[in-house]
């Protein structure tokens, strides 16, 4: 297990991924050709949904994994587990956009890259540690930082600025 110290907060709304992942969209298309997609689940479906509609791809499929165990109040990562993969894909992923939604220590990019040596591993953000494992991404954001995506969020009281860090410890 390895422990994490988060001290940001960065959450992101469904506009705002949705203009990171067309970004990304755009991104690809310039590089060329690409014969489908693999999601890395669950973070990697939905910008591999939104890569497919703007890239005119049909071909997708999922590496489906179990890394984090998301045990605080808050939806913090503390402990990242070993990783399970529950299923794999067949192939060297050659022609295949391999996405996820981030890369955080690296730890899930370098199982699936060692899975899939030939894909092109894609992340909407990056941050420090994991970033030479990507190919492609749009933003980058410190390692001590948390990203909270839109799925896991829904509108409630704010809690002000200042009295945050008691909530991350
Ligand atoms: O670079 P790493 O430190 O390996 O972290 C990155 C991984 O962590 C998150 O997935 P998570 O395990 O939270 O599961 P989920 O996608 O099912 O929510 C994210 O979607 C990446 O897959
Ligand atoms: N939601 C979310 N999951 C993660 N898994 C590893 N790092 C992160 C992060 O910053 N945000
Ligand atoms: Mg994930």
């Amino acid at each position: 297990m390895t422990e994490h110290h988060y001290r940001m907060d960065f959450p992101v709304g469904w506009e705002e991924l949705h203009r990171n992942a067309r970004a990304l969209a755009w991104r690809l298309l310039d590089k060329g050709q690409w014969n489908g997609i693999i999601a890395i689940t669950r973070g990697g479906l939905v910008p591999a949904a939104i890569l497919a509609r703007e890239m005119d791809i049909r071909m997708i499929d999922t590496i489906c994994v179990v890394s984090y165990q998301k045990s605080d109040t808050y939806g913090t990562a503390a402990a990242q587990g070993d990783l399970t993969v529950l299923k794999g894909v067949a192939g060297d992923g050659e022609g295949m956009i391999l996405i996820d939604d981030l890369v955080d220590t690296g730890k899930t990019a370098r199982h699936v890259r060692e899975m899939l040596p030939k894909a092109h591993f894609a992340t909407l953000y990056a941050k420090p540690a994991g970033k030479p494992l990507v190919d492609t991404f749009i933003t980058e954001v410190s390692q001590d930082t948390w990203i909270r995506f839109p799925w896991d969020m829904e509108h409630t009281f704010s809690t002000p600025l200042a009295e945050r860090p008691k909530m991350l410890g």
